[in-house]
């Protein structure tokens, strides 16, 4: 990225946009004063960074910036008044096509890419798609910036997008909610608050690094465990007997079709 180069993020005080915004500033990416970020209600993200601007119009962002990223939730997107003329422009938005989009802020240069809640760590995935307006030198510099906050990954066709939305861009909330019904198990079998989270925490957080580590088929894990037949192997074998594959895929279908434009 041309060291002049100002990018400007759109809900830059938001979840994701103060993810990518402090990250490029933490990993000096972006200096300080090469960053601007507008909210209507301003916030203090950048209270470390006095010299990233802050504005409330988003026409100022957009002349001060030469690449803007859209940050804000979809259903404020009707509210973002702007003429990007021919800047990139970085939607982060579920349920927004690049045609939405490229309609909605006047510049068909435009990547969609689709963050996660795991941004905040920097282990966030985001898949992401080009229009064909988009060069090379500016694929770049969205890789770049995406993977500042995690694993970013060009797709060929935007239509993996939406269903991306709802694995990978809801996908935090799983785990989550499988810690949940864990906590919830334990508890009631009698297991103190205190040990039950700790044993939880550790058994999700122990087993994705385990899988992440072998880099293989998780179902080899399944399989080699059912082998096994020891207690796993009937904990397994009564959950997936008791529809935990359909389950799981029927919240995937309901996140699917609630990612696809409305
Ligand atoms: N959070 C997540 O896990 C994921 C989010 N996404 C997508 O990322 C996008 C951002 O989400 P997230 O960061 O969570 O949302 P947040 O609500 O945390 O942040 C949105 C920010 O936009 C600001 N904003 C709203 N309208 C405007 C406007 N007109 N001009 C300037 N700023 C504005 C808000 O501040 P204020 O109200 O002060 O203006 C707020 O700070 C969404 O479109 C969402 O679909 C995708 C996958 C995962
Ligand atoms: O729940 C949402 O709508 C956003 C998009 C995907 C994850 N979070």
């Amino acid at each position: 990225m041309h060291e002049d180069t100002v990018v400007g993020i759109i809900g830059g005080q938001g979840w994701m946009g103060r993810s990518l915004g402090l990250a490029w500033l933490e990993q000096g990416l972006r200096p300080p004063e090469r960053l601007v970020i507008s909210s209507r209600s301003g916030g203090d993200a950048y209270r470390d960074w006095p010299e990233v601007r802050c504005v409330q119009d988003n026409r100022a962002l957009v002349d001060l910036a030469d690449v803007i990223v859209l940050s804000v939730r979809p259903q404020d997107l009707e509210r973002v008044d702007i003429d990007a003329g021919d800047k990139l422009v970085i939607s982060l938005l579920a349920m927004a096509s690049c045609q939405t989009v490229a309609s909605r802020v006047g510049s068909q240069r435009v990547v969609r890419a689709m963050p996660n809640a795991a941004a905040e760590i920097h282990r966030g995935y985001f898949p992401w798609y080009a229009t064909a307006q988009v060069s090379d030198v500016e694929r770049r510099l969205v890789q770049t910036l995406l993977e500042s906050c995690g694993t970013a990954r060009e797709l060929p066709k935007e239509s993996a997008l939406d269903y991306l939305t709802a694995l990978s861009g809801a996908g935090p909330a799983y785990p989550a909610l499988l810690a949940q019904s864990m906590l919830d198990h334990a508890r009631h079998s009698g297991i103190a608050d205190d040990i039950a989270l700790e044993a939880v925490m550790q058994t999700l957080v122990g087993g994705s690094l385990l899988l992440e580590r072998e880099g293989a088929d998780p179902g080899d894990m399944v399989e080699r465990l059912i082998a096994y037949d020891g207690t796993t192997a009937k904990g397994l074998r009564a959950m997936i007997d008791g529809g935990f594959n359909g389950i799981l895929h029927s919240g995937l279908e309901a996140a699917h079709e609630a990612a696809k434009e409305a």
